[in-house]
């Protein structure tokens, strides 16, 4: 099971959303991280197929999927930003009916579509129409209905957008659980959306590949460039002309600020342990990497 990017480019009418990327992607969870406009939702409709690269090859086990989209698209689960449900079905109805689109026999649906209920803690909701849910169960209904044909290759783009932070927990572990023995790619902007579920990286700015890697080469990435002091409230404006700020936290005696800079950037800096936020900041926010992408 593995999925190949070679050197791929998207353009739309002058506008470059996707940069030279190529990456090797095989079972578990990667976690495509990058601010709004990065260029993930432009990569993540290429390899579900939804729109061709400008240049480049994505390669599914062997098999160009722009020349021969048929044997991802048949493995293929796909929950897309926008993802849209018809309100006045139920969770069963509306699943049922992508079952049939699908091409599942209505004997197999109902037995895959009361698996995936339960699977995604639904089954209660019975006769309730889906345009009542919470975007949390609405976006349960969405990873179920990507899961509806056992996809090997589950694309994810921005699931937690607009959950509350119970759902996003919840939605993470069930991600999580999913990736054993297929390969998950999530999107998002929020570091730890993927922290505790991602073990490959992949840092998107700008449409370009910053960094890739293991949570724990993107921690070293940032070694020795984290900086932590307590500050009066009035330098901190002067402080982030110097430096990237990660964190405020407003104590009794003034401001601790937390930064990311080469060089010490305030007075009284001492360096402190990088988190995977700061490594984030720093792939996004410094000049391309002496060391580029780390693999
Ligand atoms: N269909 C399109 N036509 C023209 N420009 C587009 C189109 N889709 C995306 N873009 C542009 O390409 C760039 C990358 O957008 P994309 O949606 O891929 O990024 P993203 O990282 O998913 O951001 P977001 O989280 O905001 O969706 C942006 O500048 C965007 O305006």
């Amino acid at each position: 099971m593995q999925l190949e990017l070679n050197h791929v480019t998207k353009t739309y009418r002058g506008t470059q959303a996707v940069a030279d990327v190529s990456l090797r992607i095989g079972p578990g969870v990667l976690g495509l991280l990058g601010p709004n406009g990065a260029g993930k939702s432009s990569l993540m409709r290429i390899l579900s197929t939804i729109t061709r690269p400008t240049t480049g090859t994505v390669i599914w086990n062997g098999t160009d999927i722009v020349a021969r989209p048929e044997p991802l698209r048949r493995v293929l689960g796909y929950l897309p930003q926008d993802f849209g449900v018809y309100p006045n079905l139920s969770a069963g109805e509306f699943l049922r009916y992508l079952a049939a689109v699908k091409g599942l026999t209505s004997r197999s649906a109902k037995a895959r579509v009361d698996e995936l209920l339960e699977l995604v803690n639904l089954t209660e909701t019975g006769s309730r129409p889906v345009g009542t849910f919470s975007g949390g169960m609405r976006q349960r209904v969405g990873i179920a209905q990507a899961l509806l044909g056992d996809p090997e290759l589950l694309v994810v783009d921005e699931p937690t957008v607009g959950l509350d932070p119970e759902e996003r927990m919840r939605f993470r572990n069930l991600l999580g659980d999913l990736a054993n023995d297929r390969i998950v790619i999530l999107s998002t902007h929020i570091v730890s959306d993927i922290e505790a579920i991602a073990d490959d990286i992949a840092i998107l700015t700008a449409g370009e590949l910053r960094r890739r890697g293991t949570p724990e080469e993107l921690l070293r990435s940032a070694d020795g460039l984290v900086w932590e002091a307590t500050v009066p409230v009035d330098a901190v404006t002067e402080i982030r002309q110097r430096a990237t700020i990660t964190r405020t936290v407003r104590t009794a005696q003034g401001v601790r600020v937390r930064a990311v800079a080469v060089t010490s950037p305030m007075p009284g800096a001492r360096p402190v342990e990088p988190d995977l936020e700061d490594a984030y900041v720093n792939a996004v926010h410094s000049p391309m990497a002496p060391a580029g992408v780390i693999r």
